[in-house]
């Protein structure tokens, strides 16, 4: 689970040159475009978009950018030097400023349409037509794909101005959430969790939007006035940026036949999907069905295991609808999510979210993203009823392996080898009675303590817990009591010492995680122009699994104060963008 290092190799791509000898547009080029779209991308207001799988749009770029950060492991990864991250034509380009891009790379990018479908519902109305075709990448836009070291990535700015799909809105990311989403990127990766990656980060010296937010120390649930903060564009990569949402789209066009080409832009989505994200698995010379089969199965492979691996981690996706649903099955959309402290299955900070995205009702979640996902692909099976029961089986056991990977992760977390309900759900009580701080507690854990004592550093201790400390401390003994004995069989079961399976459990239970509240201190000093903690924290999360230095553990390795809880902003949020 460790971040892997970063190569070693000297940067192969050192300037904006360098970058564009490797474009290579495969998505522009294979799929359709919106046919009234305008080819200089000068398409900034809402309108419907009946067909096509993209609409070639042109960035605004943010007045008078300033570098804020770029994800120095992602760079050495791609063989980027770091340098070029402040470099005039990068800073240019990457803060929405495409037209004096070097040939053959573009100076039009795209934006995709899709659906919107909650919980496993269809929704229509947040489109302005009501009719879904006004809804997608309001502010996302693609600007550039590139195959790097053989391996195709496409890059995608998020603020970067308004699209025919911005439903009125301004286009616009602020400082605040795209610092947000640009550490919680590099930190999941560093977690071991799949998401879209942190490329670079720019902020406006002059642009200012409007936000609703919260005044300082509100505890009111929705944001008591509007803020002007400053406007940023982070980039962001990934292989690919197709949402279930957007096969939904184009599902739901084929299934009502709303156009005479929509069952060919549904199959020209998924076997674009595949190619992108699925081509190591699914071998090209297949039949569409066998296709469509094989994707769905590998499709909810990739989605249980992403779900598992976010509770392992702690994660909340607060708002994981069918759009922030990546295709590709890894984490897509940090916006109103949140890293669970104080253990509770139902935490959600997103005060819109409601129970349903909530901690430990991901793999719930989860479950109606993939039926969504499964509806879209039906009607590419309709003369093929062996392969719609294959479908539909696929679709049917996918509670049954989310259950296993779940069980699996928690086995892991606890270094045994499998699930024991009864310790487990005696371990889910007390962890929400005591409660505890959900990394602290496992971290601790993992160090094989002898008695309850350093596991109390974890302890939040709340009404229950100060009812009756005695009784709760008597329940902590007498489960670590239990685990020892289980996990001294299976080591010797194993062949393997304590101080190995220490080592082991400290690579699935992190010591450093998301803290809102260390967090905001560092985007406040950064909307002063003060990017030190932004530096500092990017340093921190990506090492979650070390130990890092005393002075650092200190500061991070620390149960929230409590004068930090129920917070507007920060316990909770009702808007994030
Ligand atoms: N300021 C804005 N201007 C235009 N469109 C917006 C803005 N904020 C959100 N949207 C659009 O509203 C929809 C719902 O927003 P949501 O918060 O899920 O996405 P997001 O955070 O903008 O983006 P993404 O899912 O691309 O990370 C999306 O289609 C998004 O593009
Ligand atoms: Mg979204």
């Amino acid at each position: 689970m460790k971040n892997p290092l970063p190569q070693e190799n000297s940067p192969t791509v050192a300037t904006l040159d360098d970058l564009a000898t490797l474009a290579n547009y495969s998505l522009m080029d294979t799929l359709n475009a919106d046919p009234d779209a305008k080819a200089n991308g000068i398409d900034h207001s809402p309108r419907q978009v009946f067909t096509g799988h993209y609409v070639p749009v042109r960035p605004t770029p943010i007045e008078a950018p300033e570098y804020v950060a770029h994800s120095k492991n992602f760079f050495h990864e791609l063989g980027f030097a770091d340098c070029m991250a402040q470099s005039d034509d990068f800073v240019r380009m990457f803060s929405g400023d495409l037209s004096q891009v070097p040939a053959p790379m573009r100076k039009v990018g795209w934006a995709s349409g899709y659906a919107l479908s909650i919980y496993g519902t269809e929704y229509y109305h947040q489109c302005p037509f009501q009719t879904g075709n006004g809804y997608g990448d309001g502010r996302a836009v693609s600007v550039l794909e590139a195959v790097i070291n053989n391996k195709r990535w496409e890059m995608q700015l998020k603020g970067g101005g308004r699209t025919p799909y911005c439903r009125g809105a301004d286009g616009r990311a602020v400082l605040r959430s795209s610092i947000r989403e640009f550490l919680a990127q590099d930190h999941m990766h560093a977690l071991g969790v799949p998401t879209t990656r942190s490329l670079s980060l720019y902020v406006s010296k002059t642009e200012k939007v409007q936000r609703p937010w919260y005044s300082e120390g509100s505890r009111s649930q929705d944001p008591d006035r509007m803020v002007s903060e400053a406007a940023a564009i982070s980039t962001r990569v990934a292989p690919s940026f197709i949402r279930v949402g957007q096969l939904e789209l184009f599902g739901r066009r084929a299934r009502k036949q709303e156009h005479p080409k929509a069952i060919e832009e549904l199959e020209k989505i998924v076997l674009h999907l595949i190619d992108r994200e699925y081509s190591d698995v699914i071998d090209d010379k297949l039949t569409v069905a066998e296709k469509v089969v094989l994707l769905a199965g590998e499709f909810r492979s990739r989605l249980t295991s992403l779900v598992a691996n976010w509770i392992r981690v702690g994660y909340c996706q607060g708002n994981f609808n069918g759009d922030n649903c990546a295709a590709g099955g890894f984490t897509l959309d940090y916006g109103p999510f949140g890293f669970c402290e104080e253990f509770n299955p139902q935490y959600q900070p997103w005060t819109g979210g409601g129970r349903h995205f909530s901690f430990l009702n991901q793999p719930e979640a989860a479950e109606r993203n993939f039926h969504m996902l499964c509806l879209a692909l039906v009607p590419l099976l309709m003369s093929n009823e062996a392969a719609q029961q294959q479908l539909s089986a696929i679709r049917n056991g996918f509670a049954g392996v989310m259950q296993t990977k779940v069980e699996a992760m928690w086995a892991a977390k606890l270094g045994l080898d499998s699930f024991h309900p009864a310790l487990f759900s005696e371990l889910a009580a007390l962890m929400v009675q005591t409660p505890v701080d959900y990394t602290i507690f496992f971290r601790e854990l993992s160090n094989l303590p002898d008695d309850i004592g350093s596991l109390q550093k974890s302890f939040y201790k709340g009404a229950v817990y100060e009812a009756d400390p005695e009784g709760l401390d008597q329940r902590w003994s007498e489960w670590l009591s239990q685990w020892q004995l289980l996990i001294s069989s299976a080591n010797t079961a194993r062949g393997c010492s304590p101080e190995e399976l220490s080592e082991q459990m400290k690579r699935v239970n992190p010591k450093y995680s998301w803290r809102e509240w260390l967090v905001v201190p560092a985007y406040q000093q950064a909307a002063a122009g003060n990017y030190a903690l932004v530096r500092e924290l990017q340093d921190v999360l990506t090492q979650p699994y070390e130990e890092q230095s005393k002075e650092i553990e200190e500061k991070y390795y620390r149960l929230k104060p409590t004068e930090f809880c129920e917070l507007g902003g920060l316990s909770h949020y009702s808007c994030s963008s």
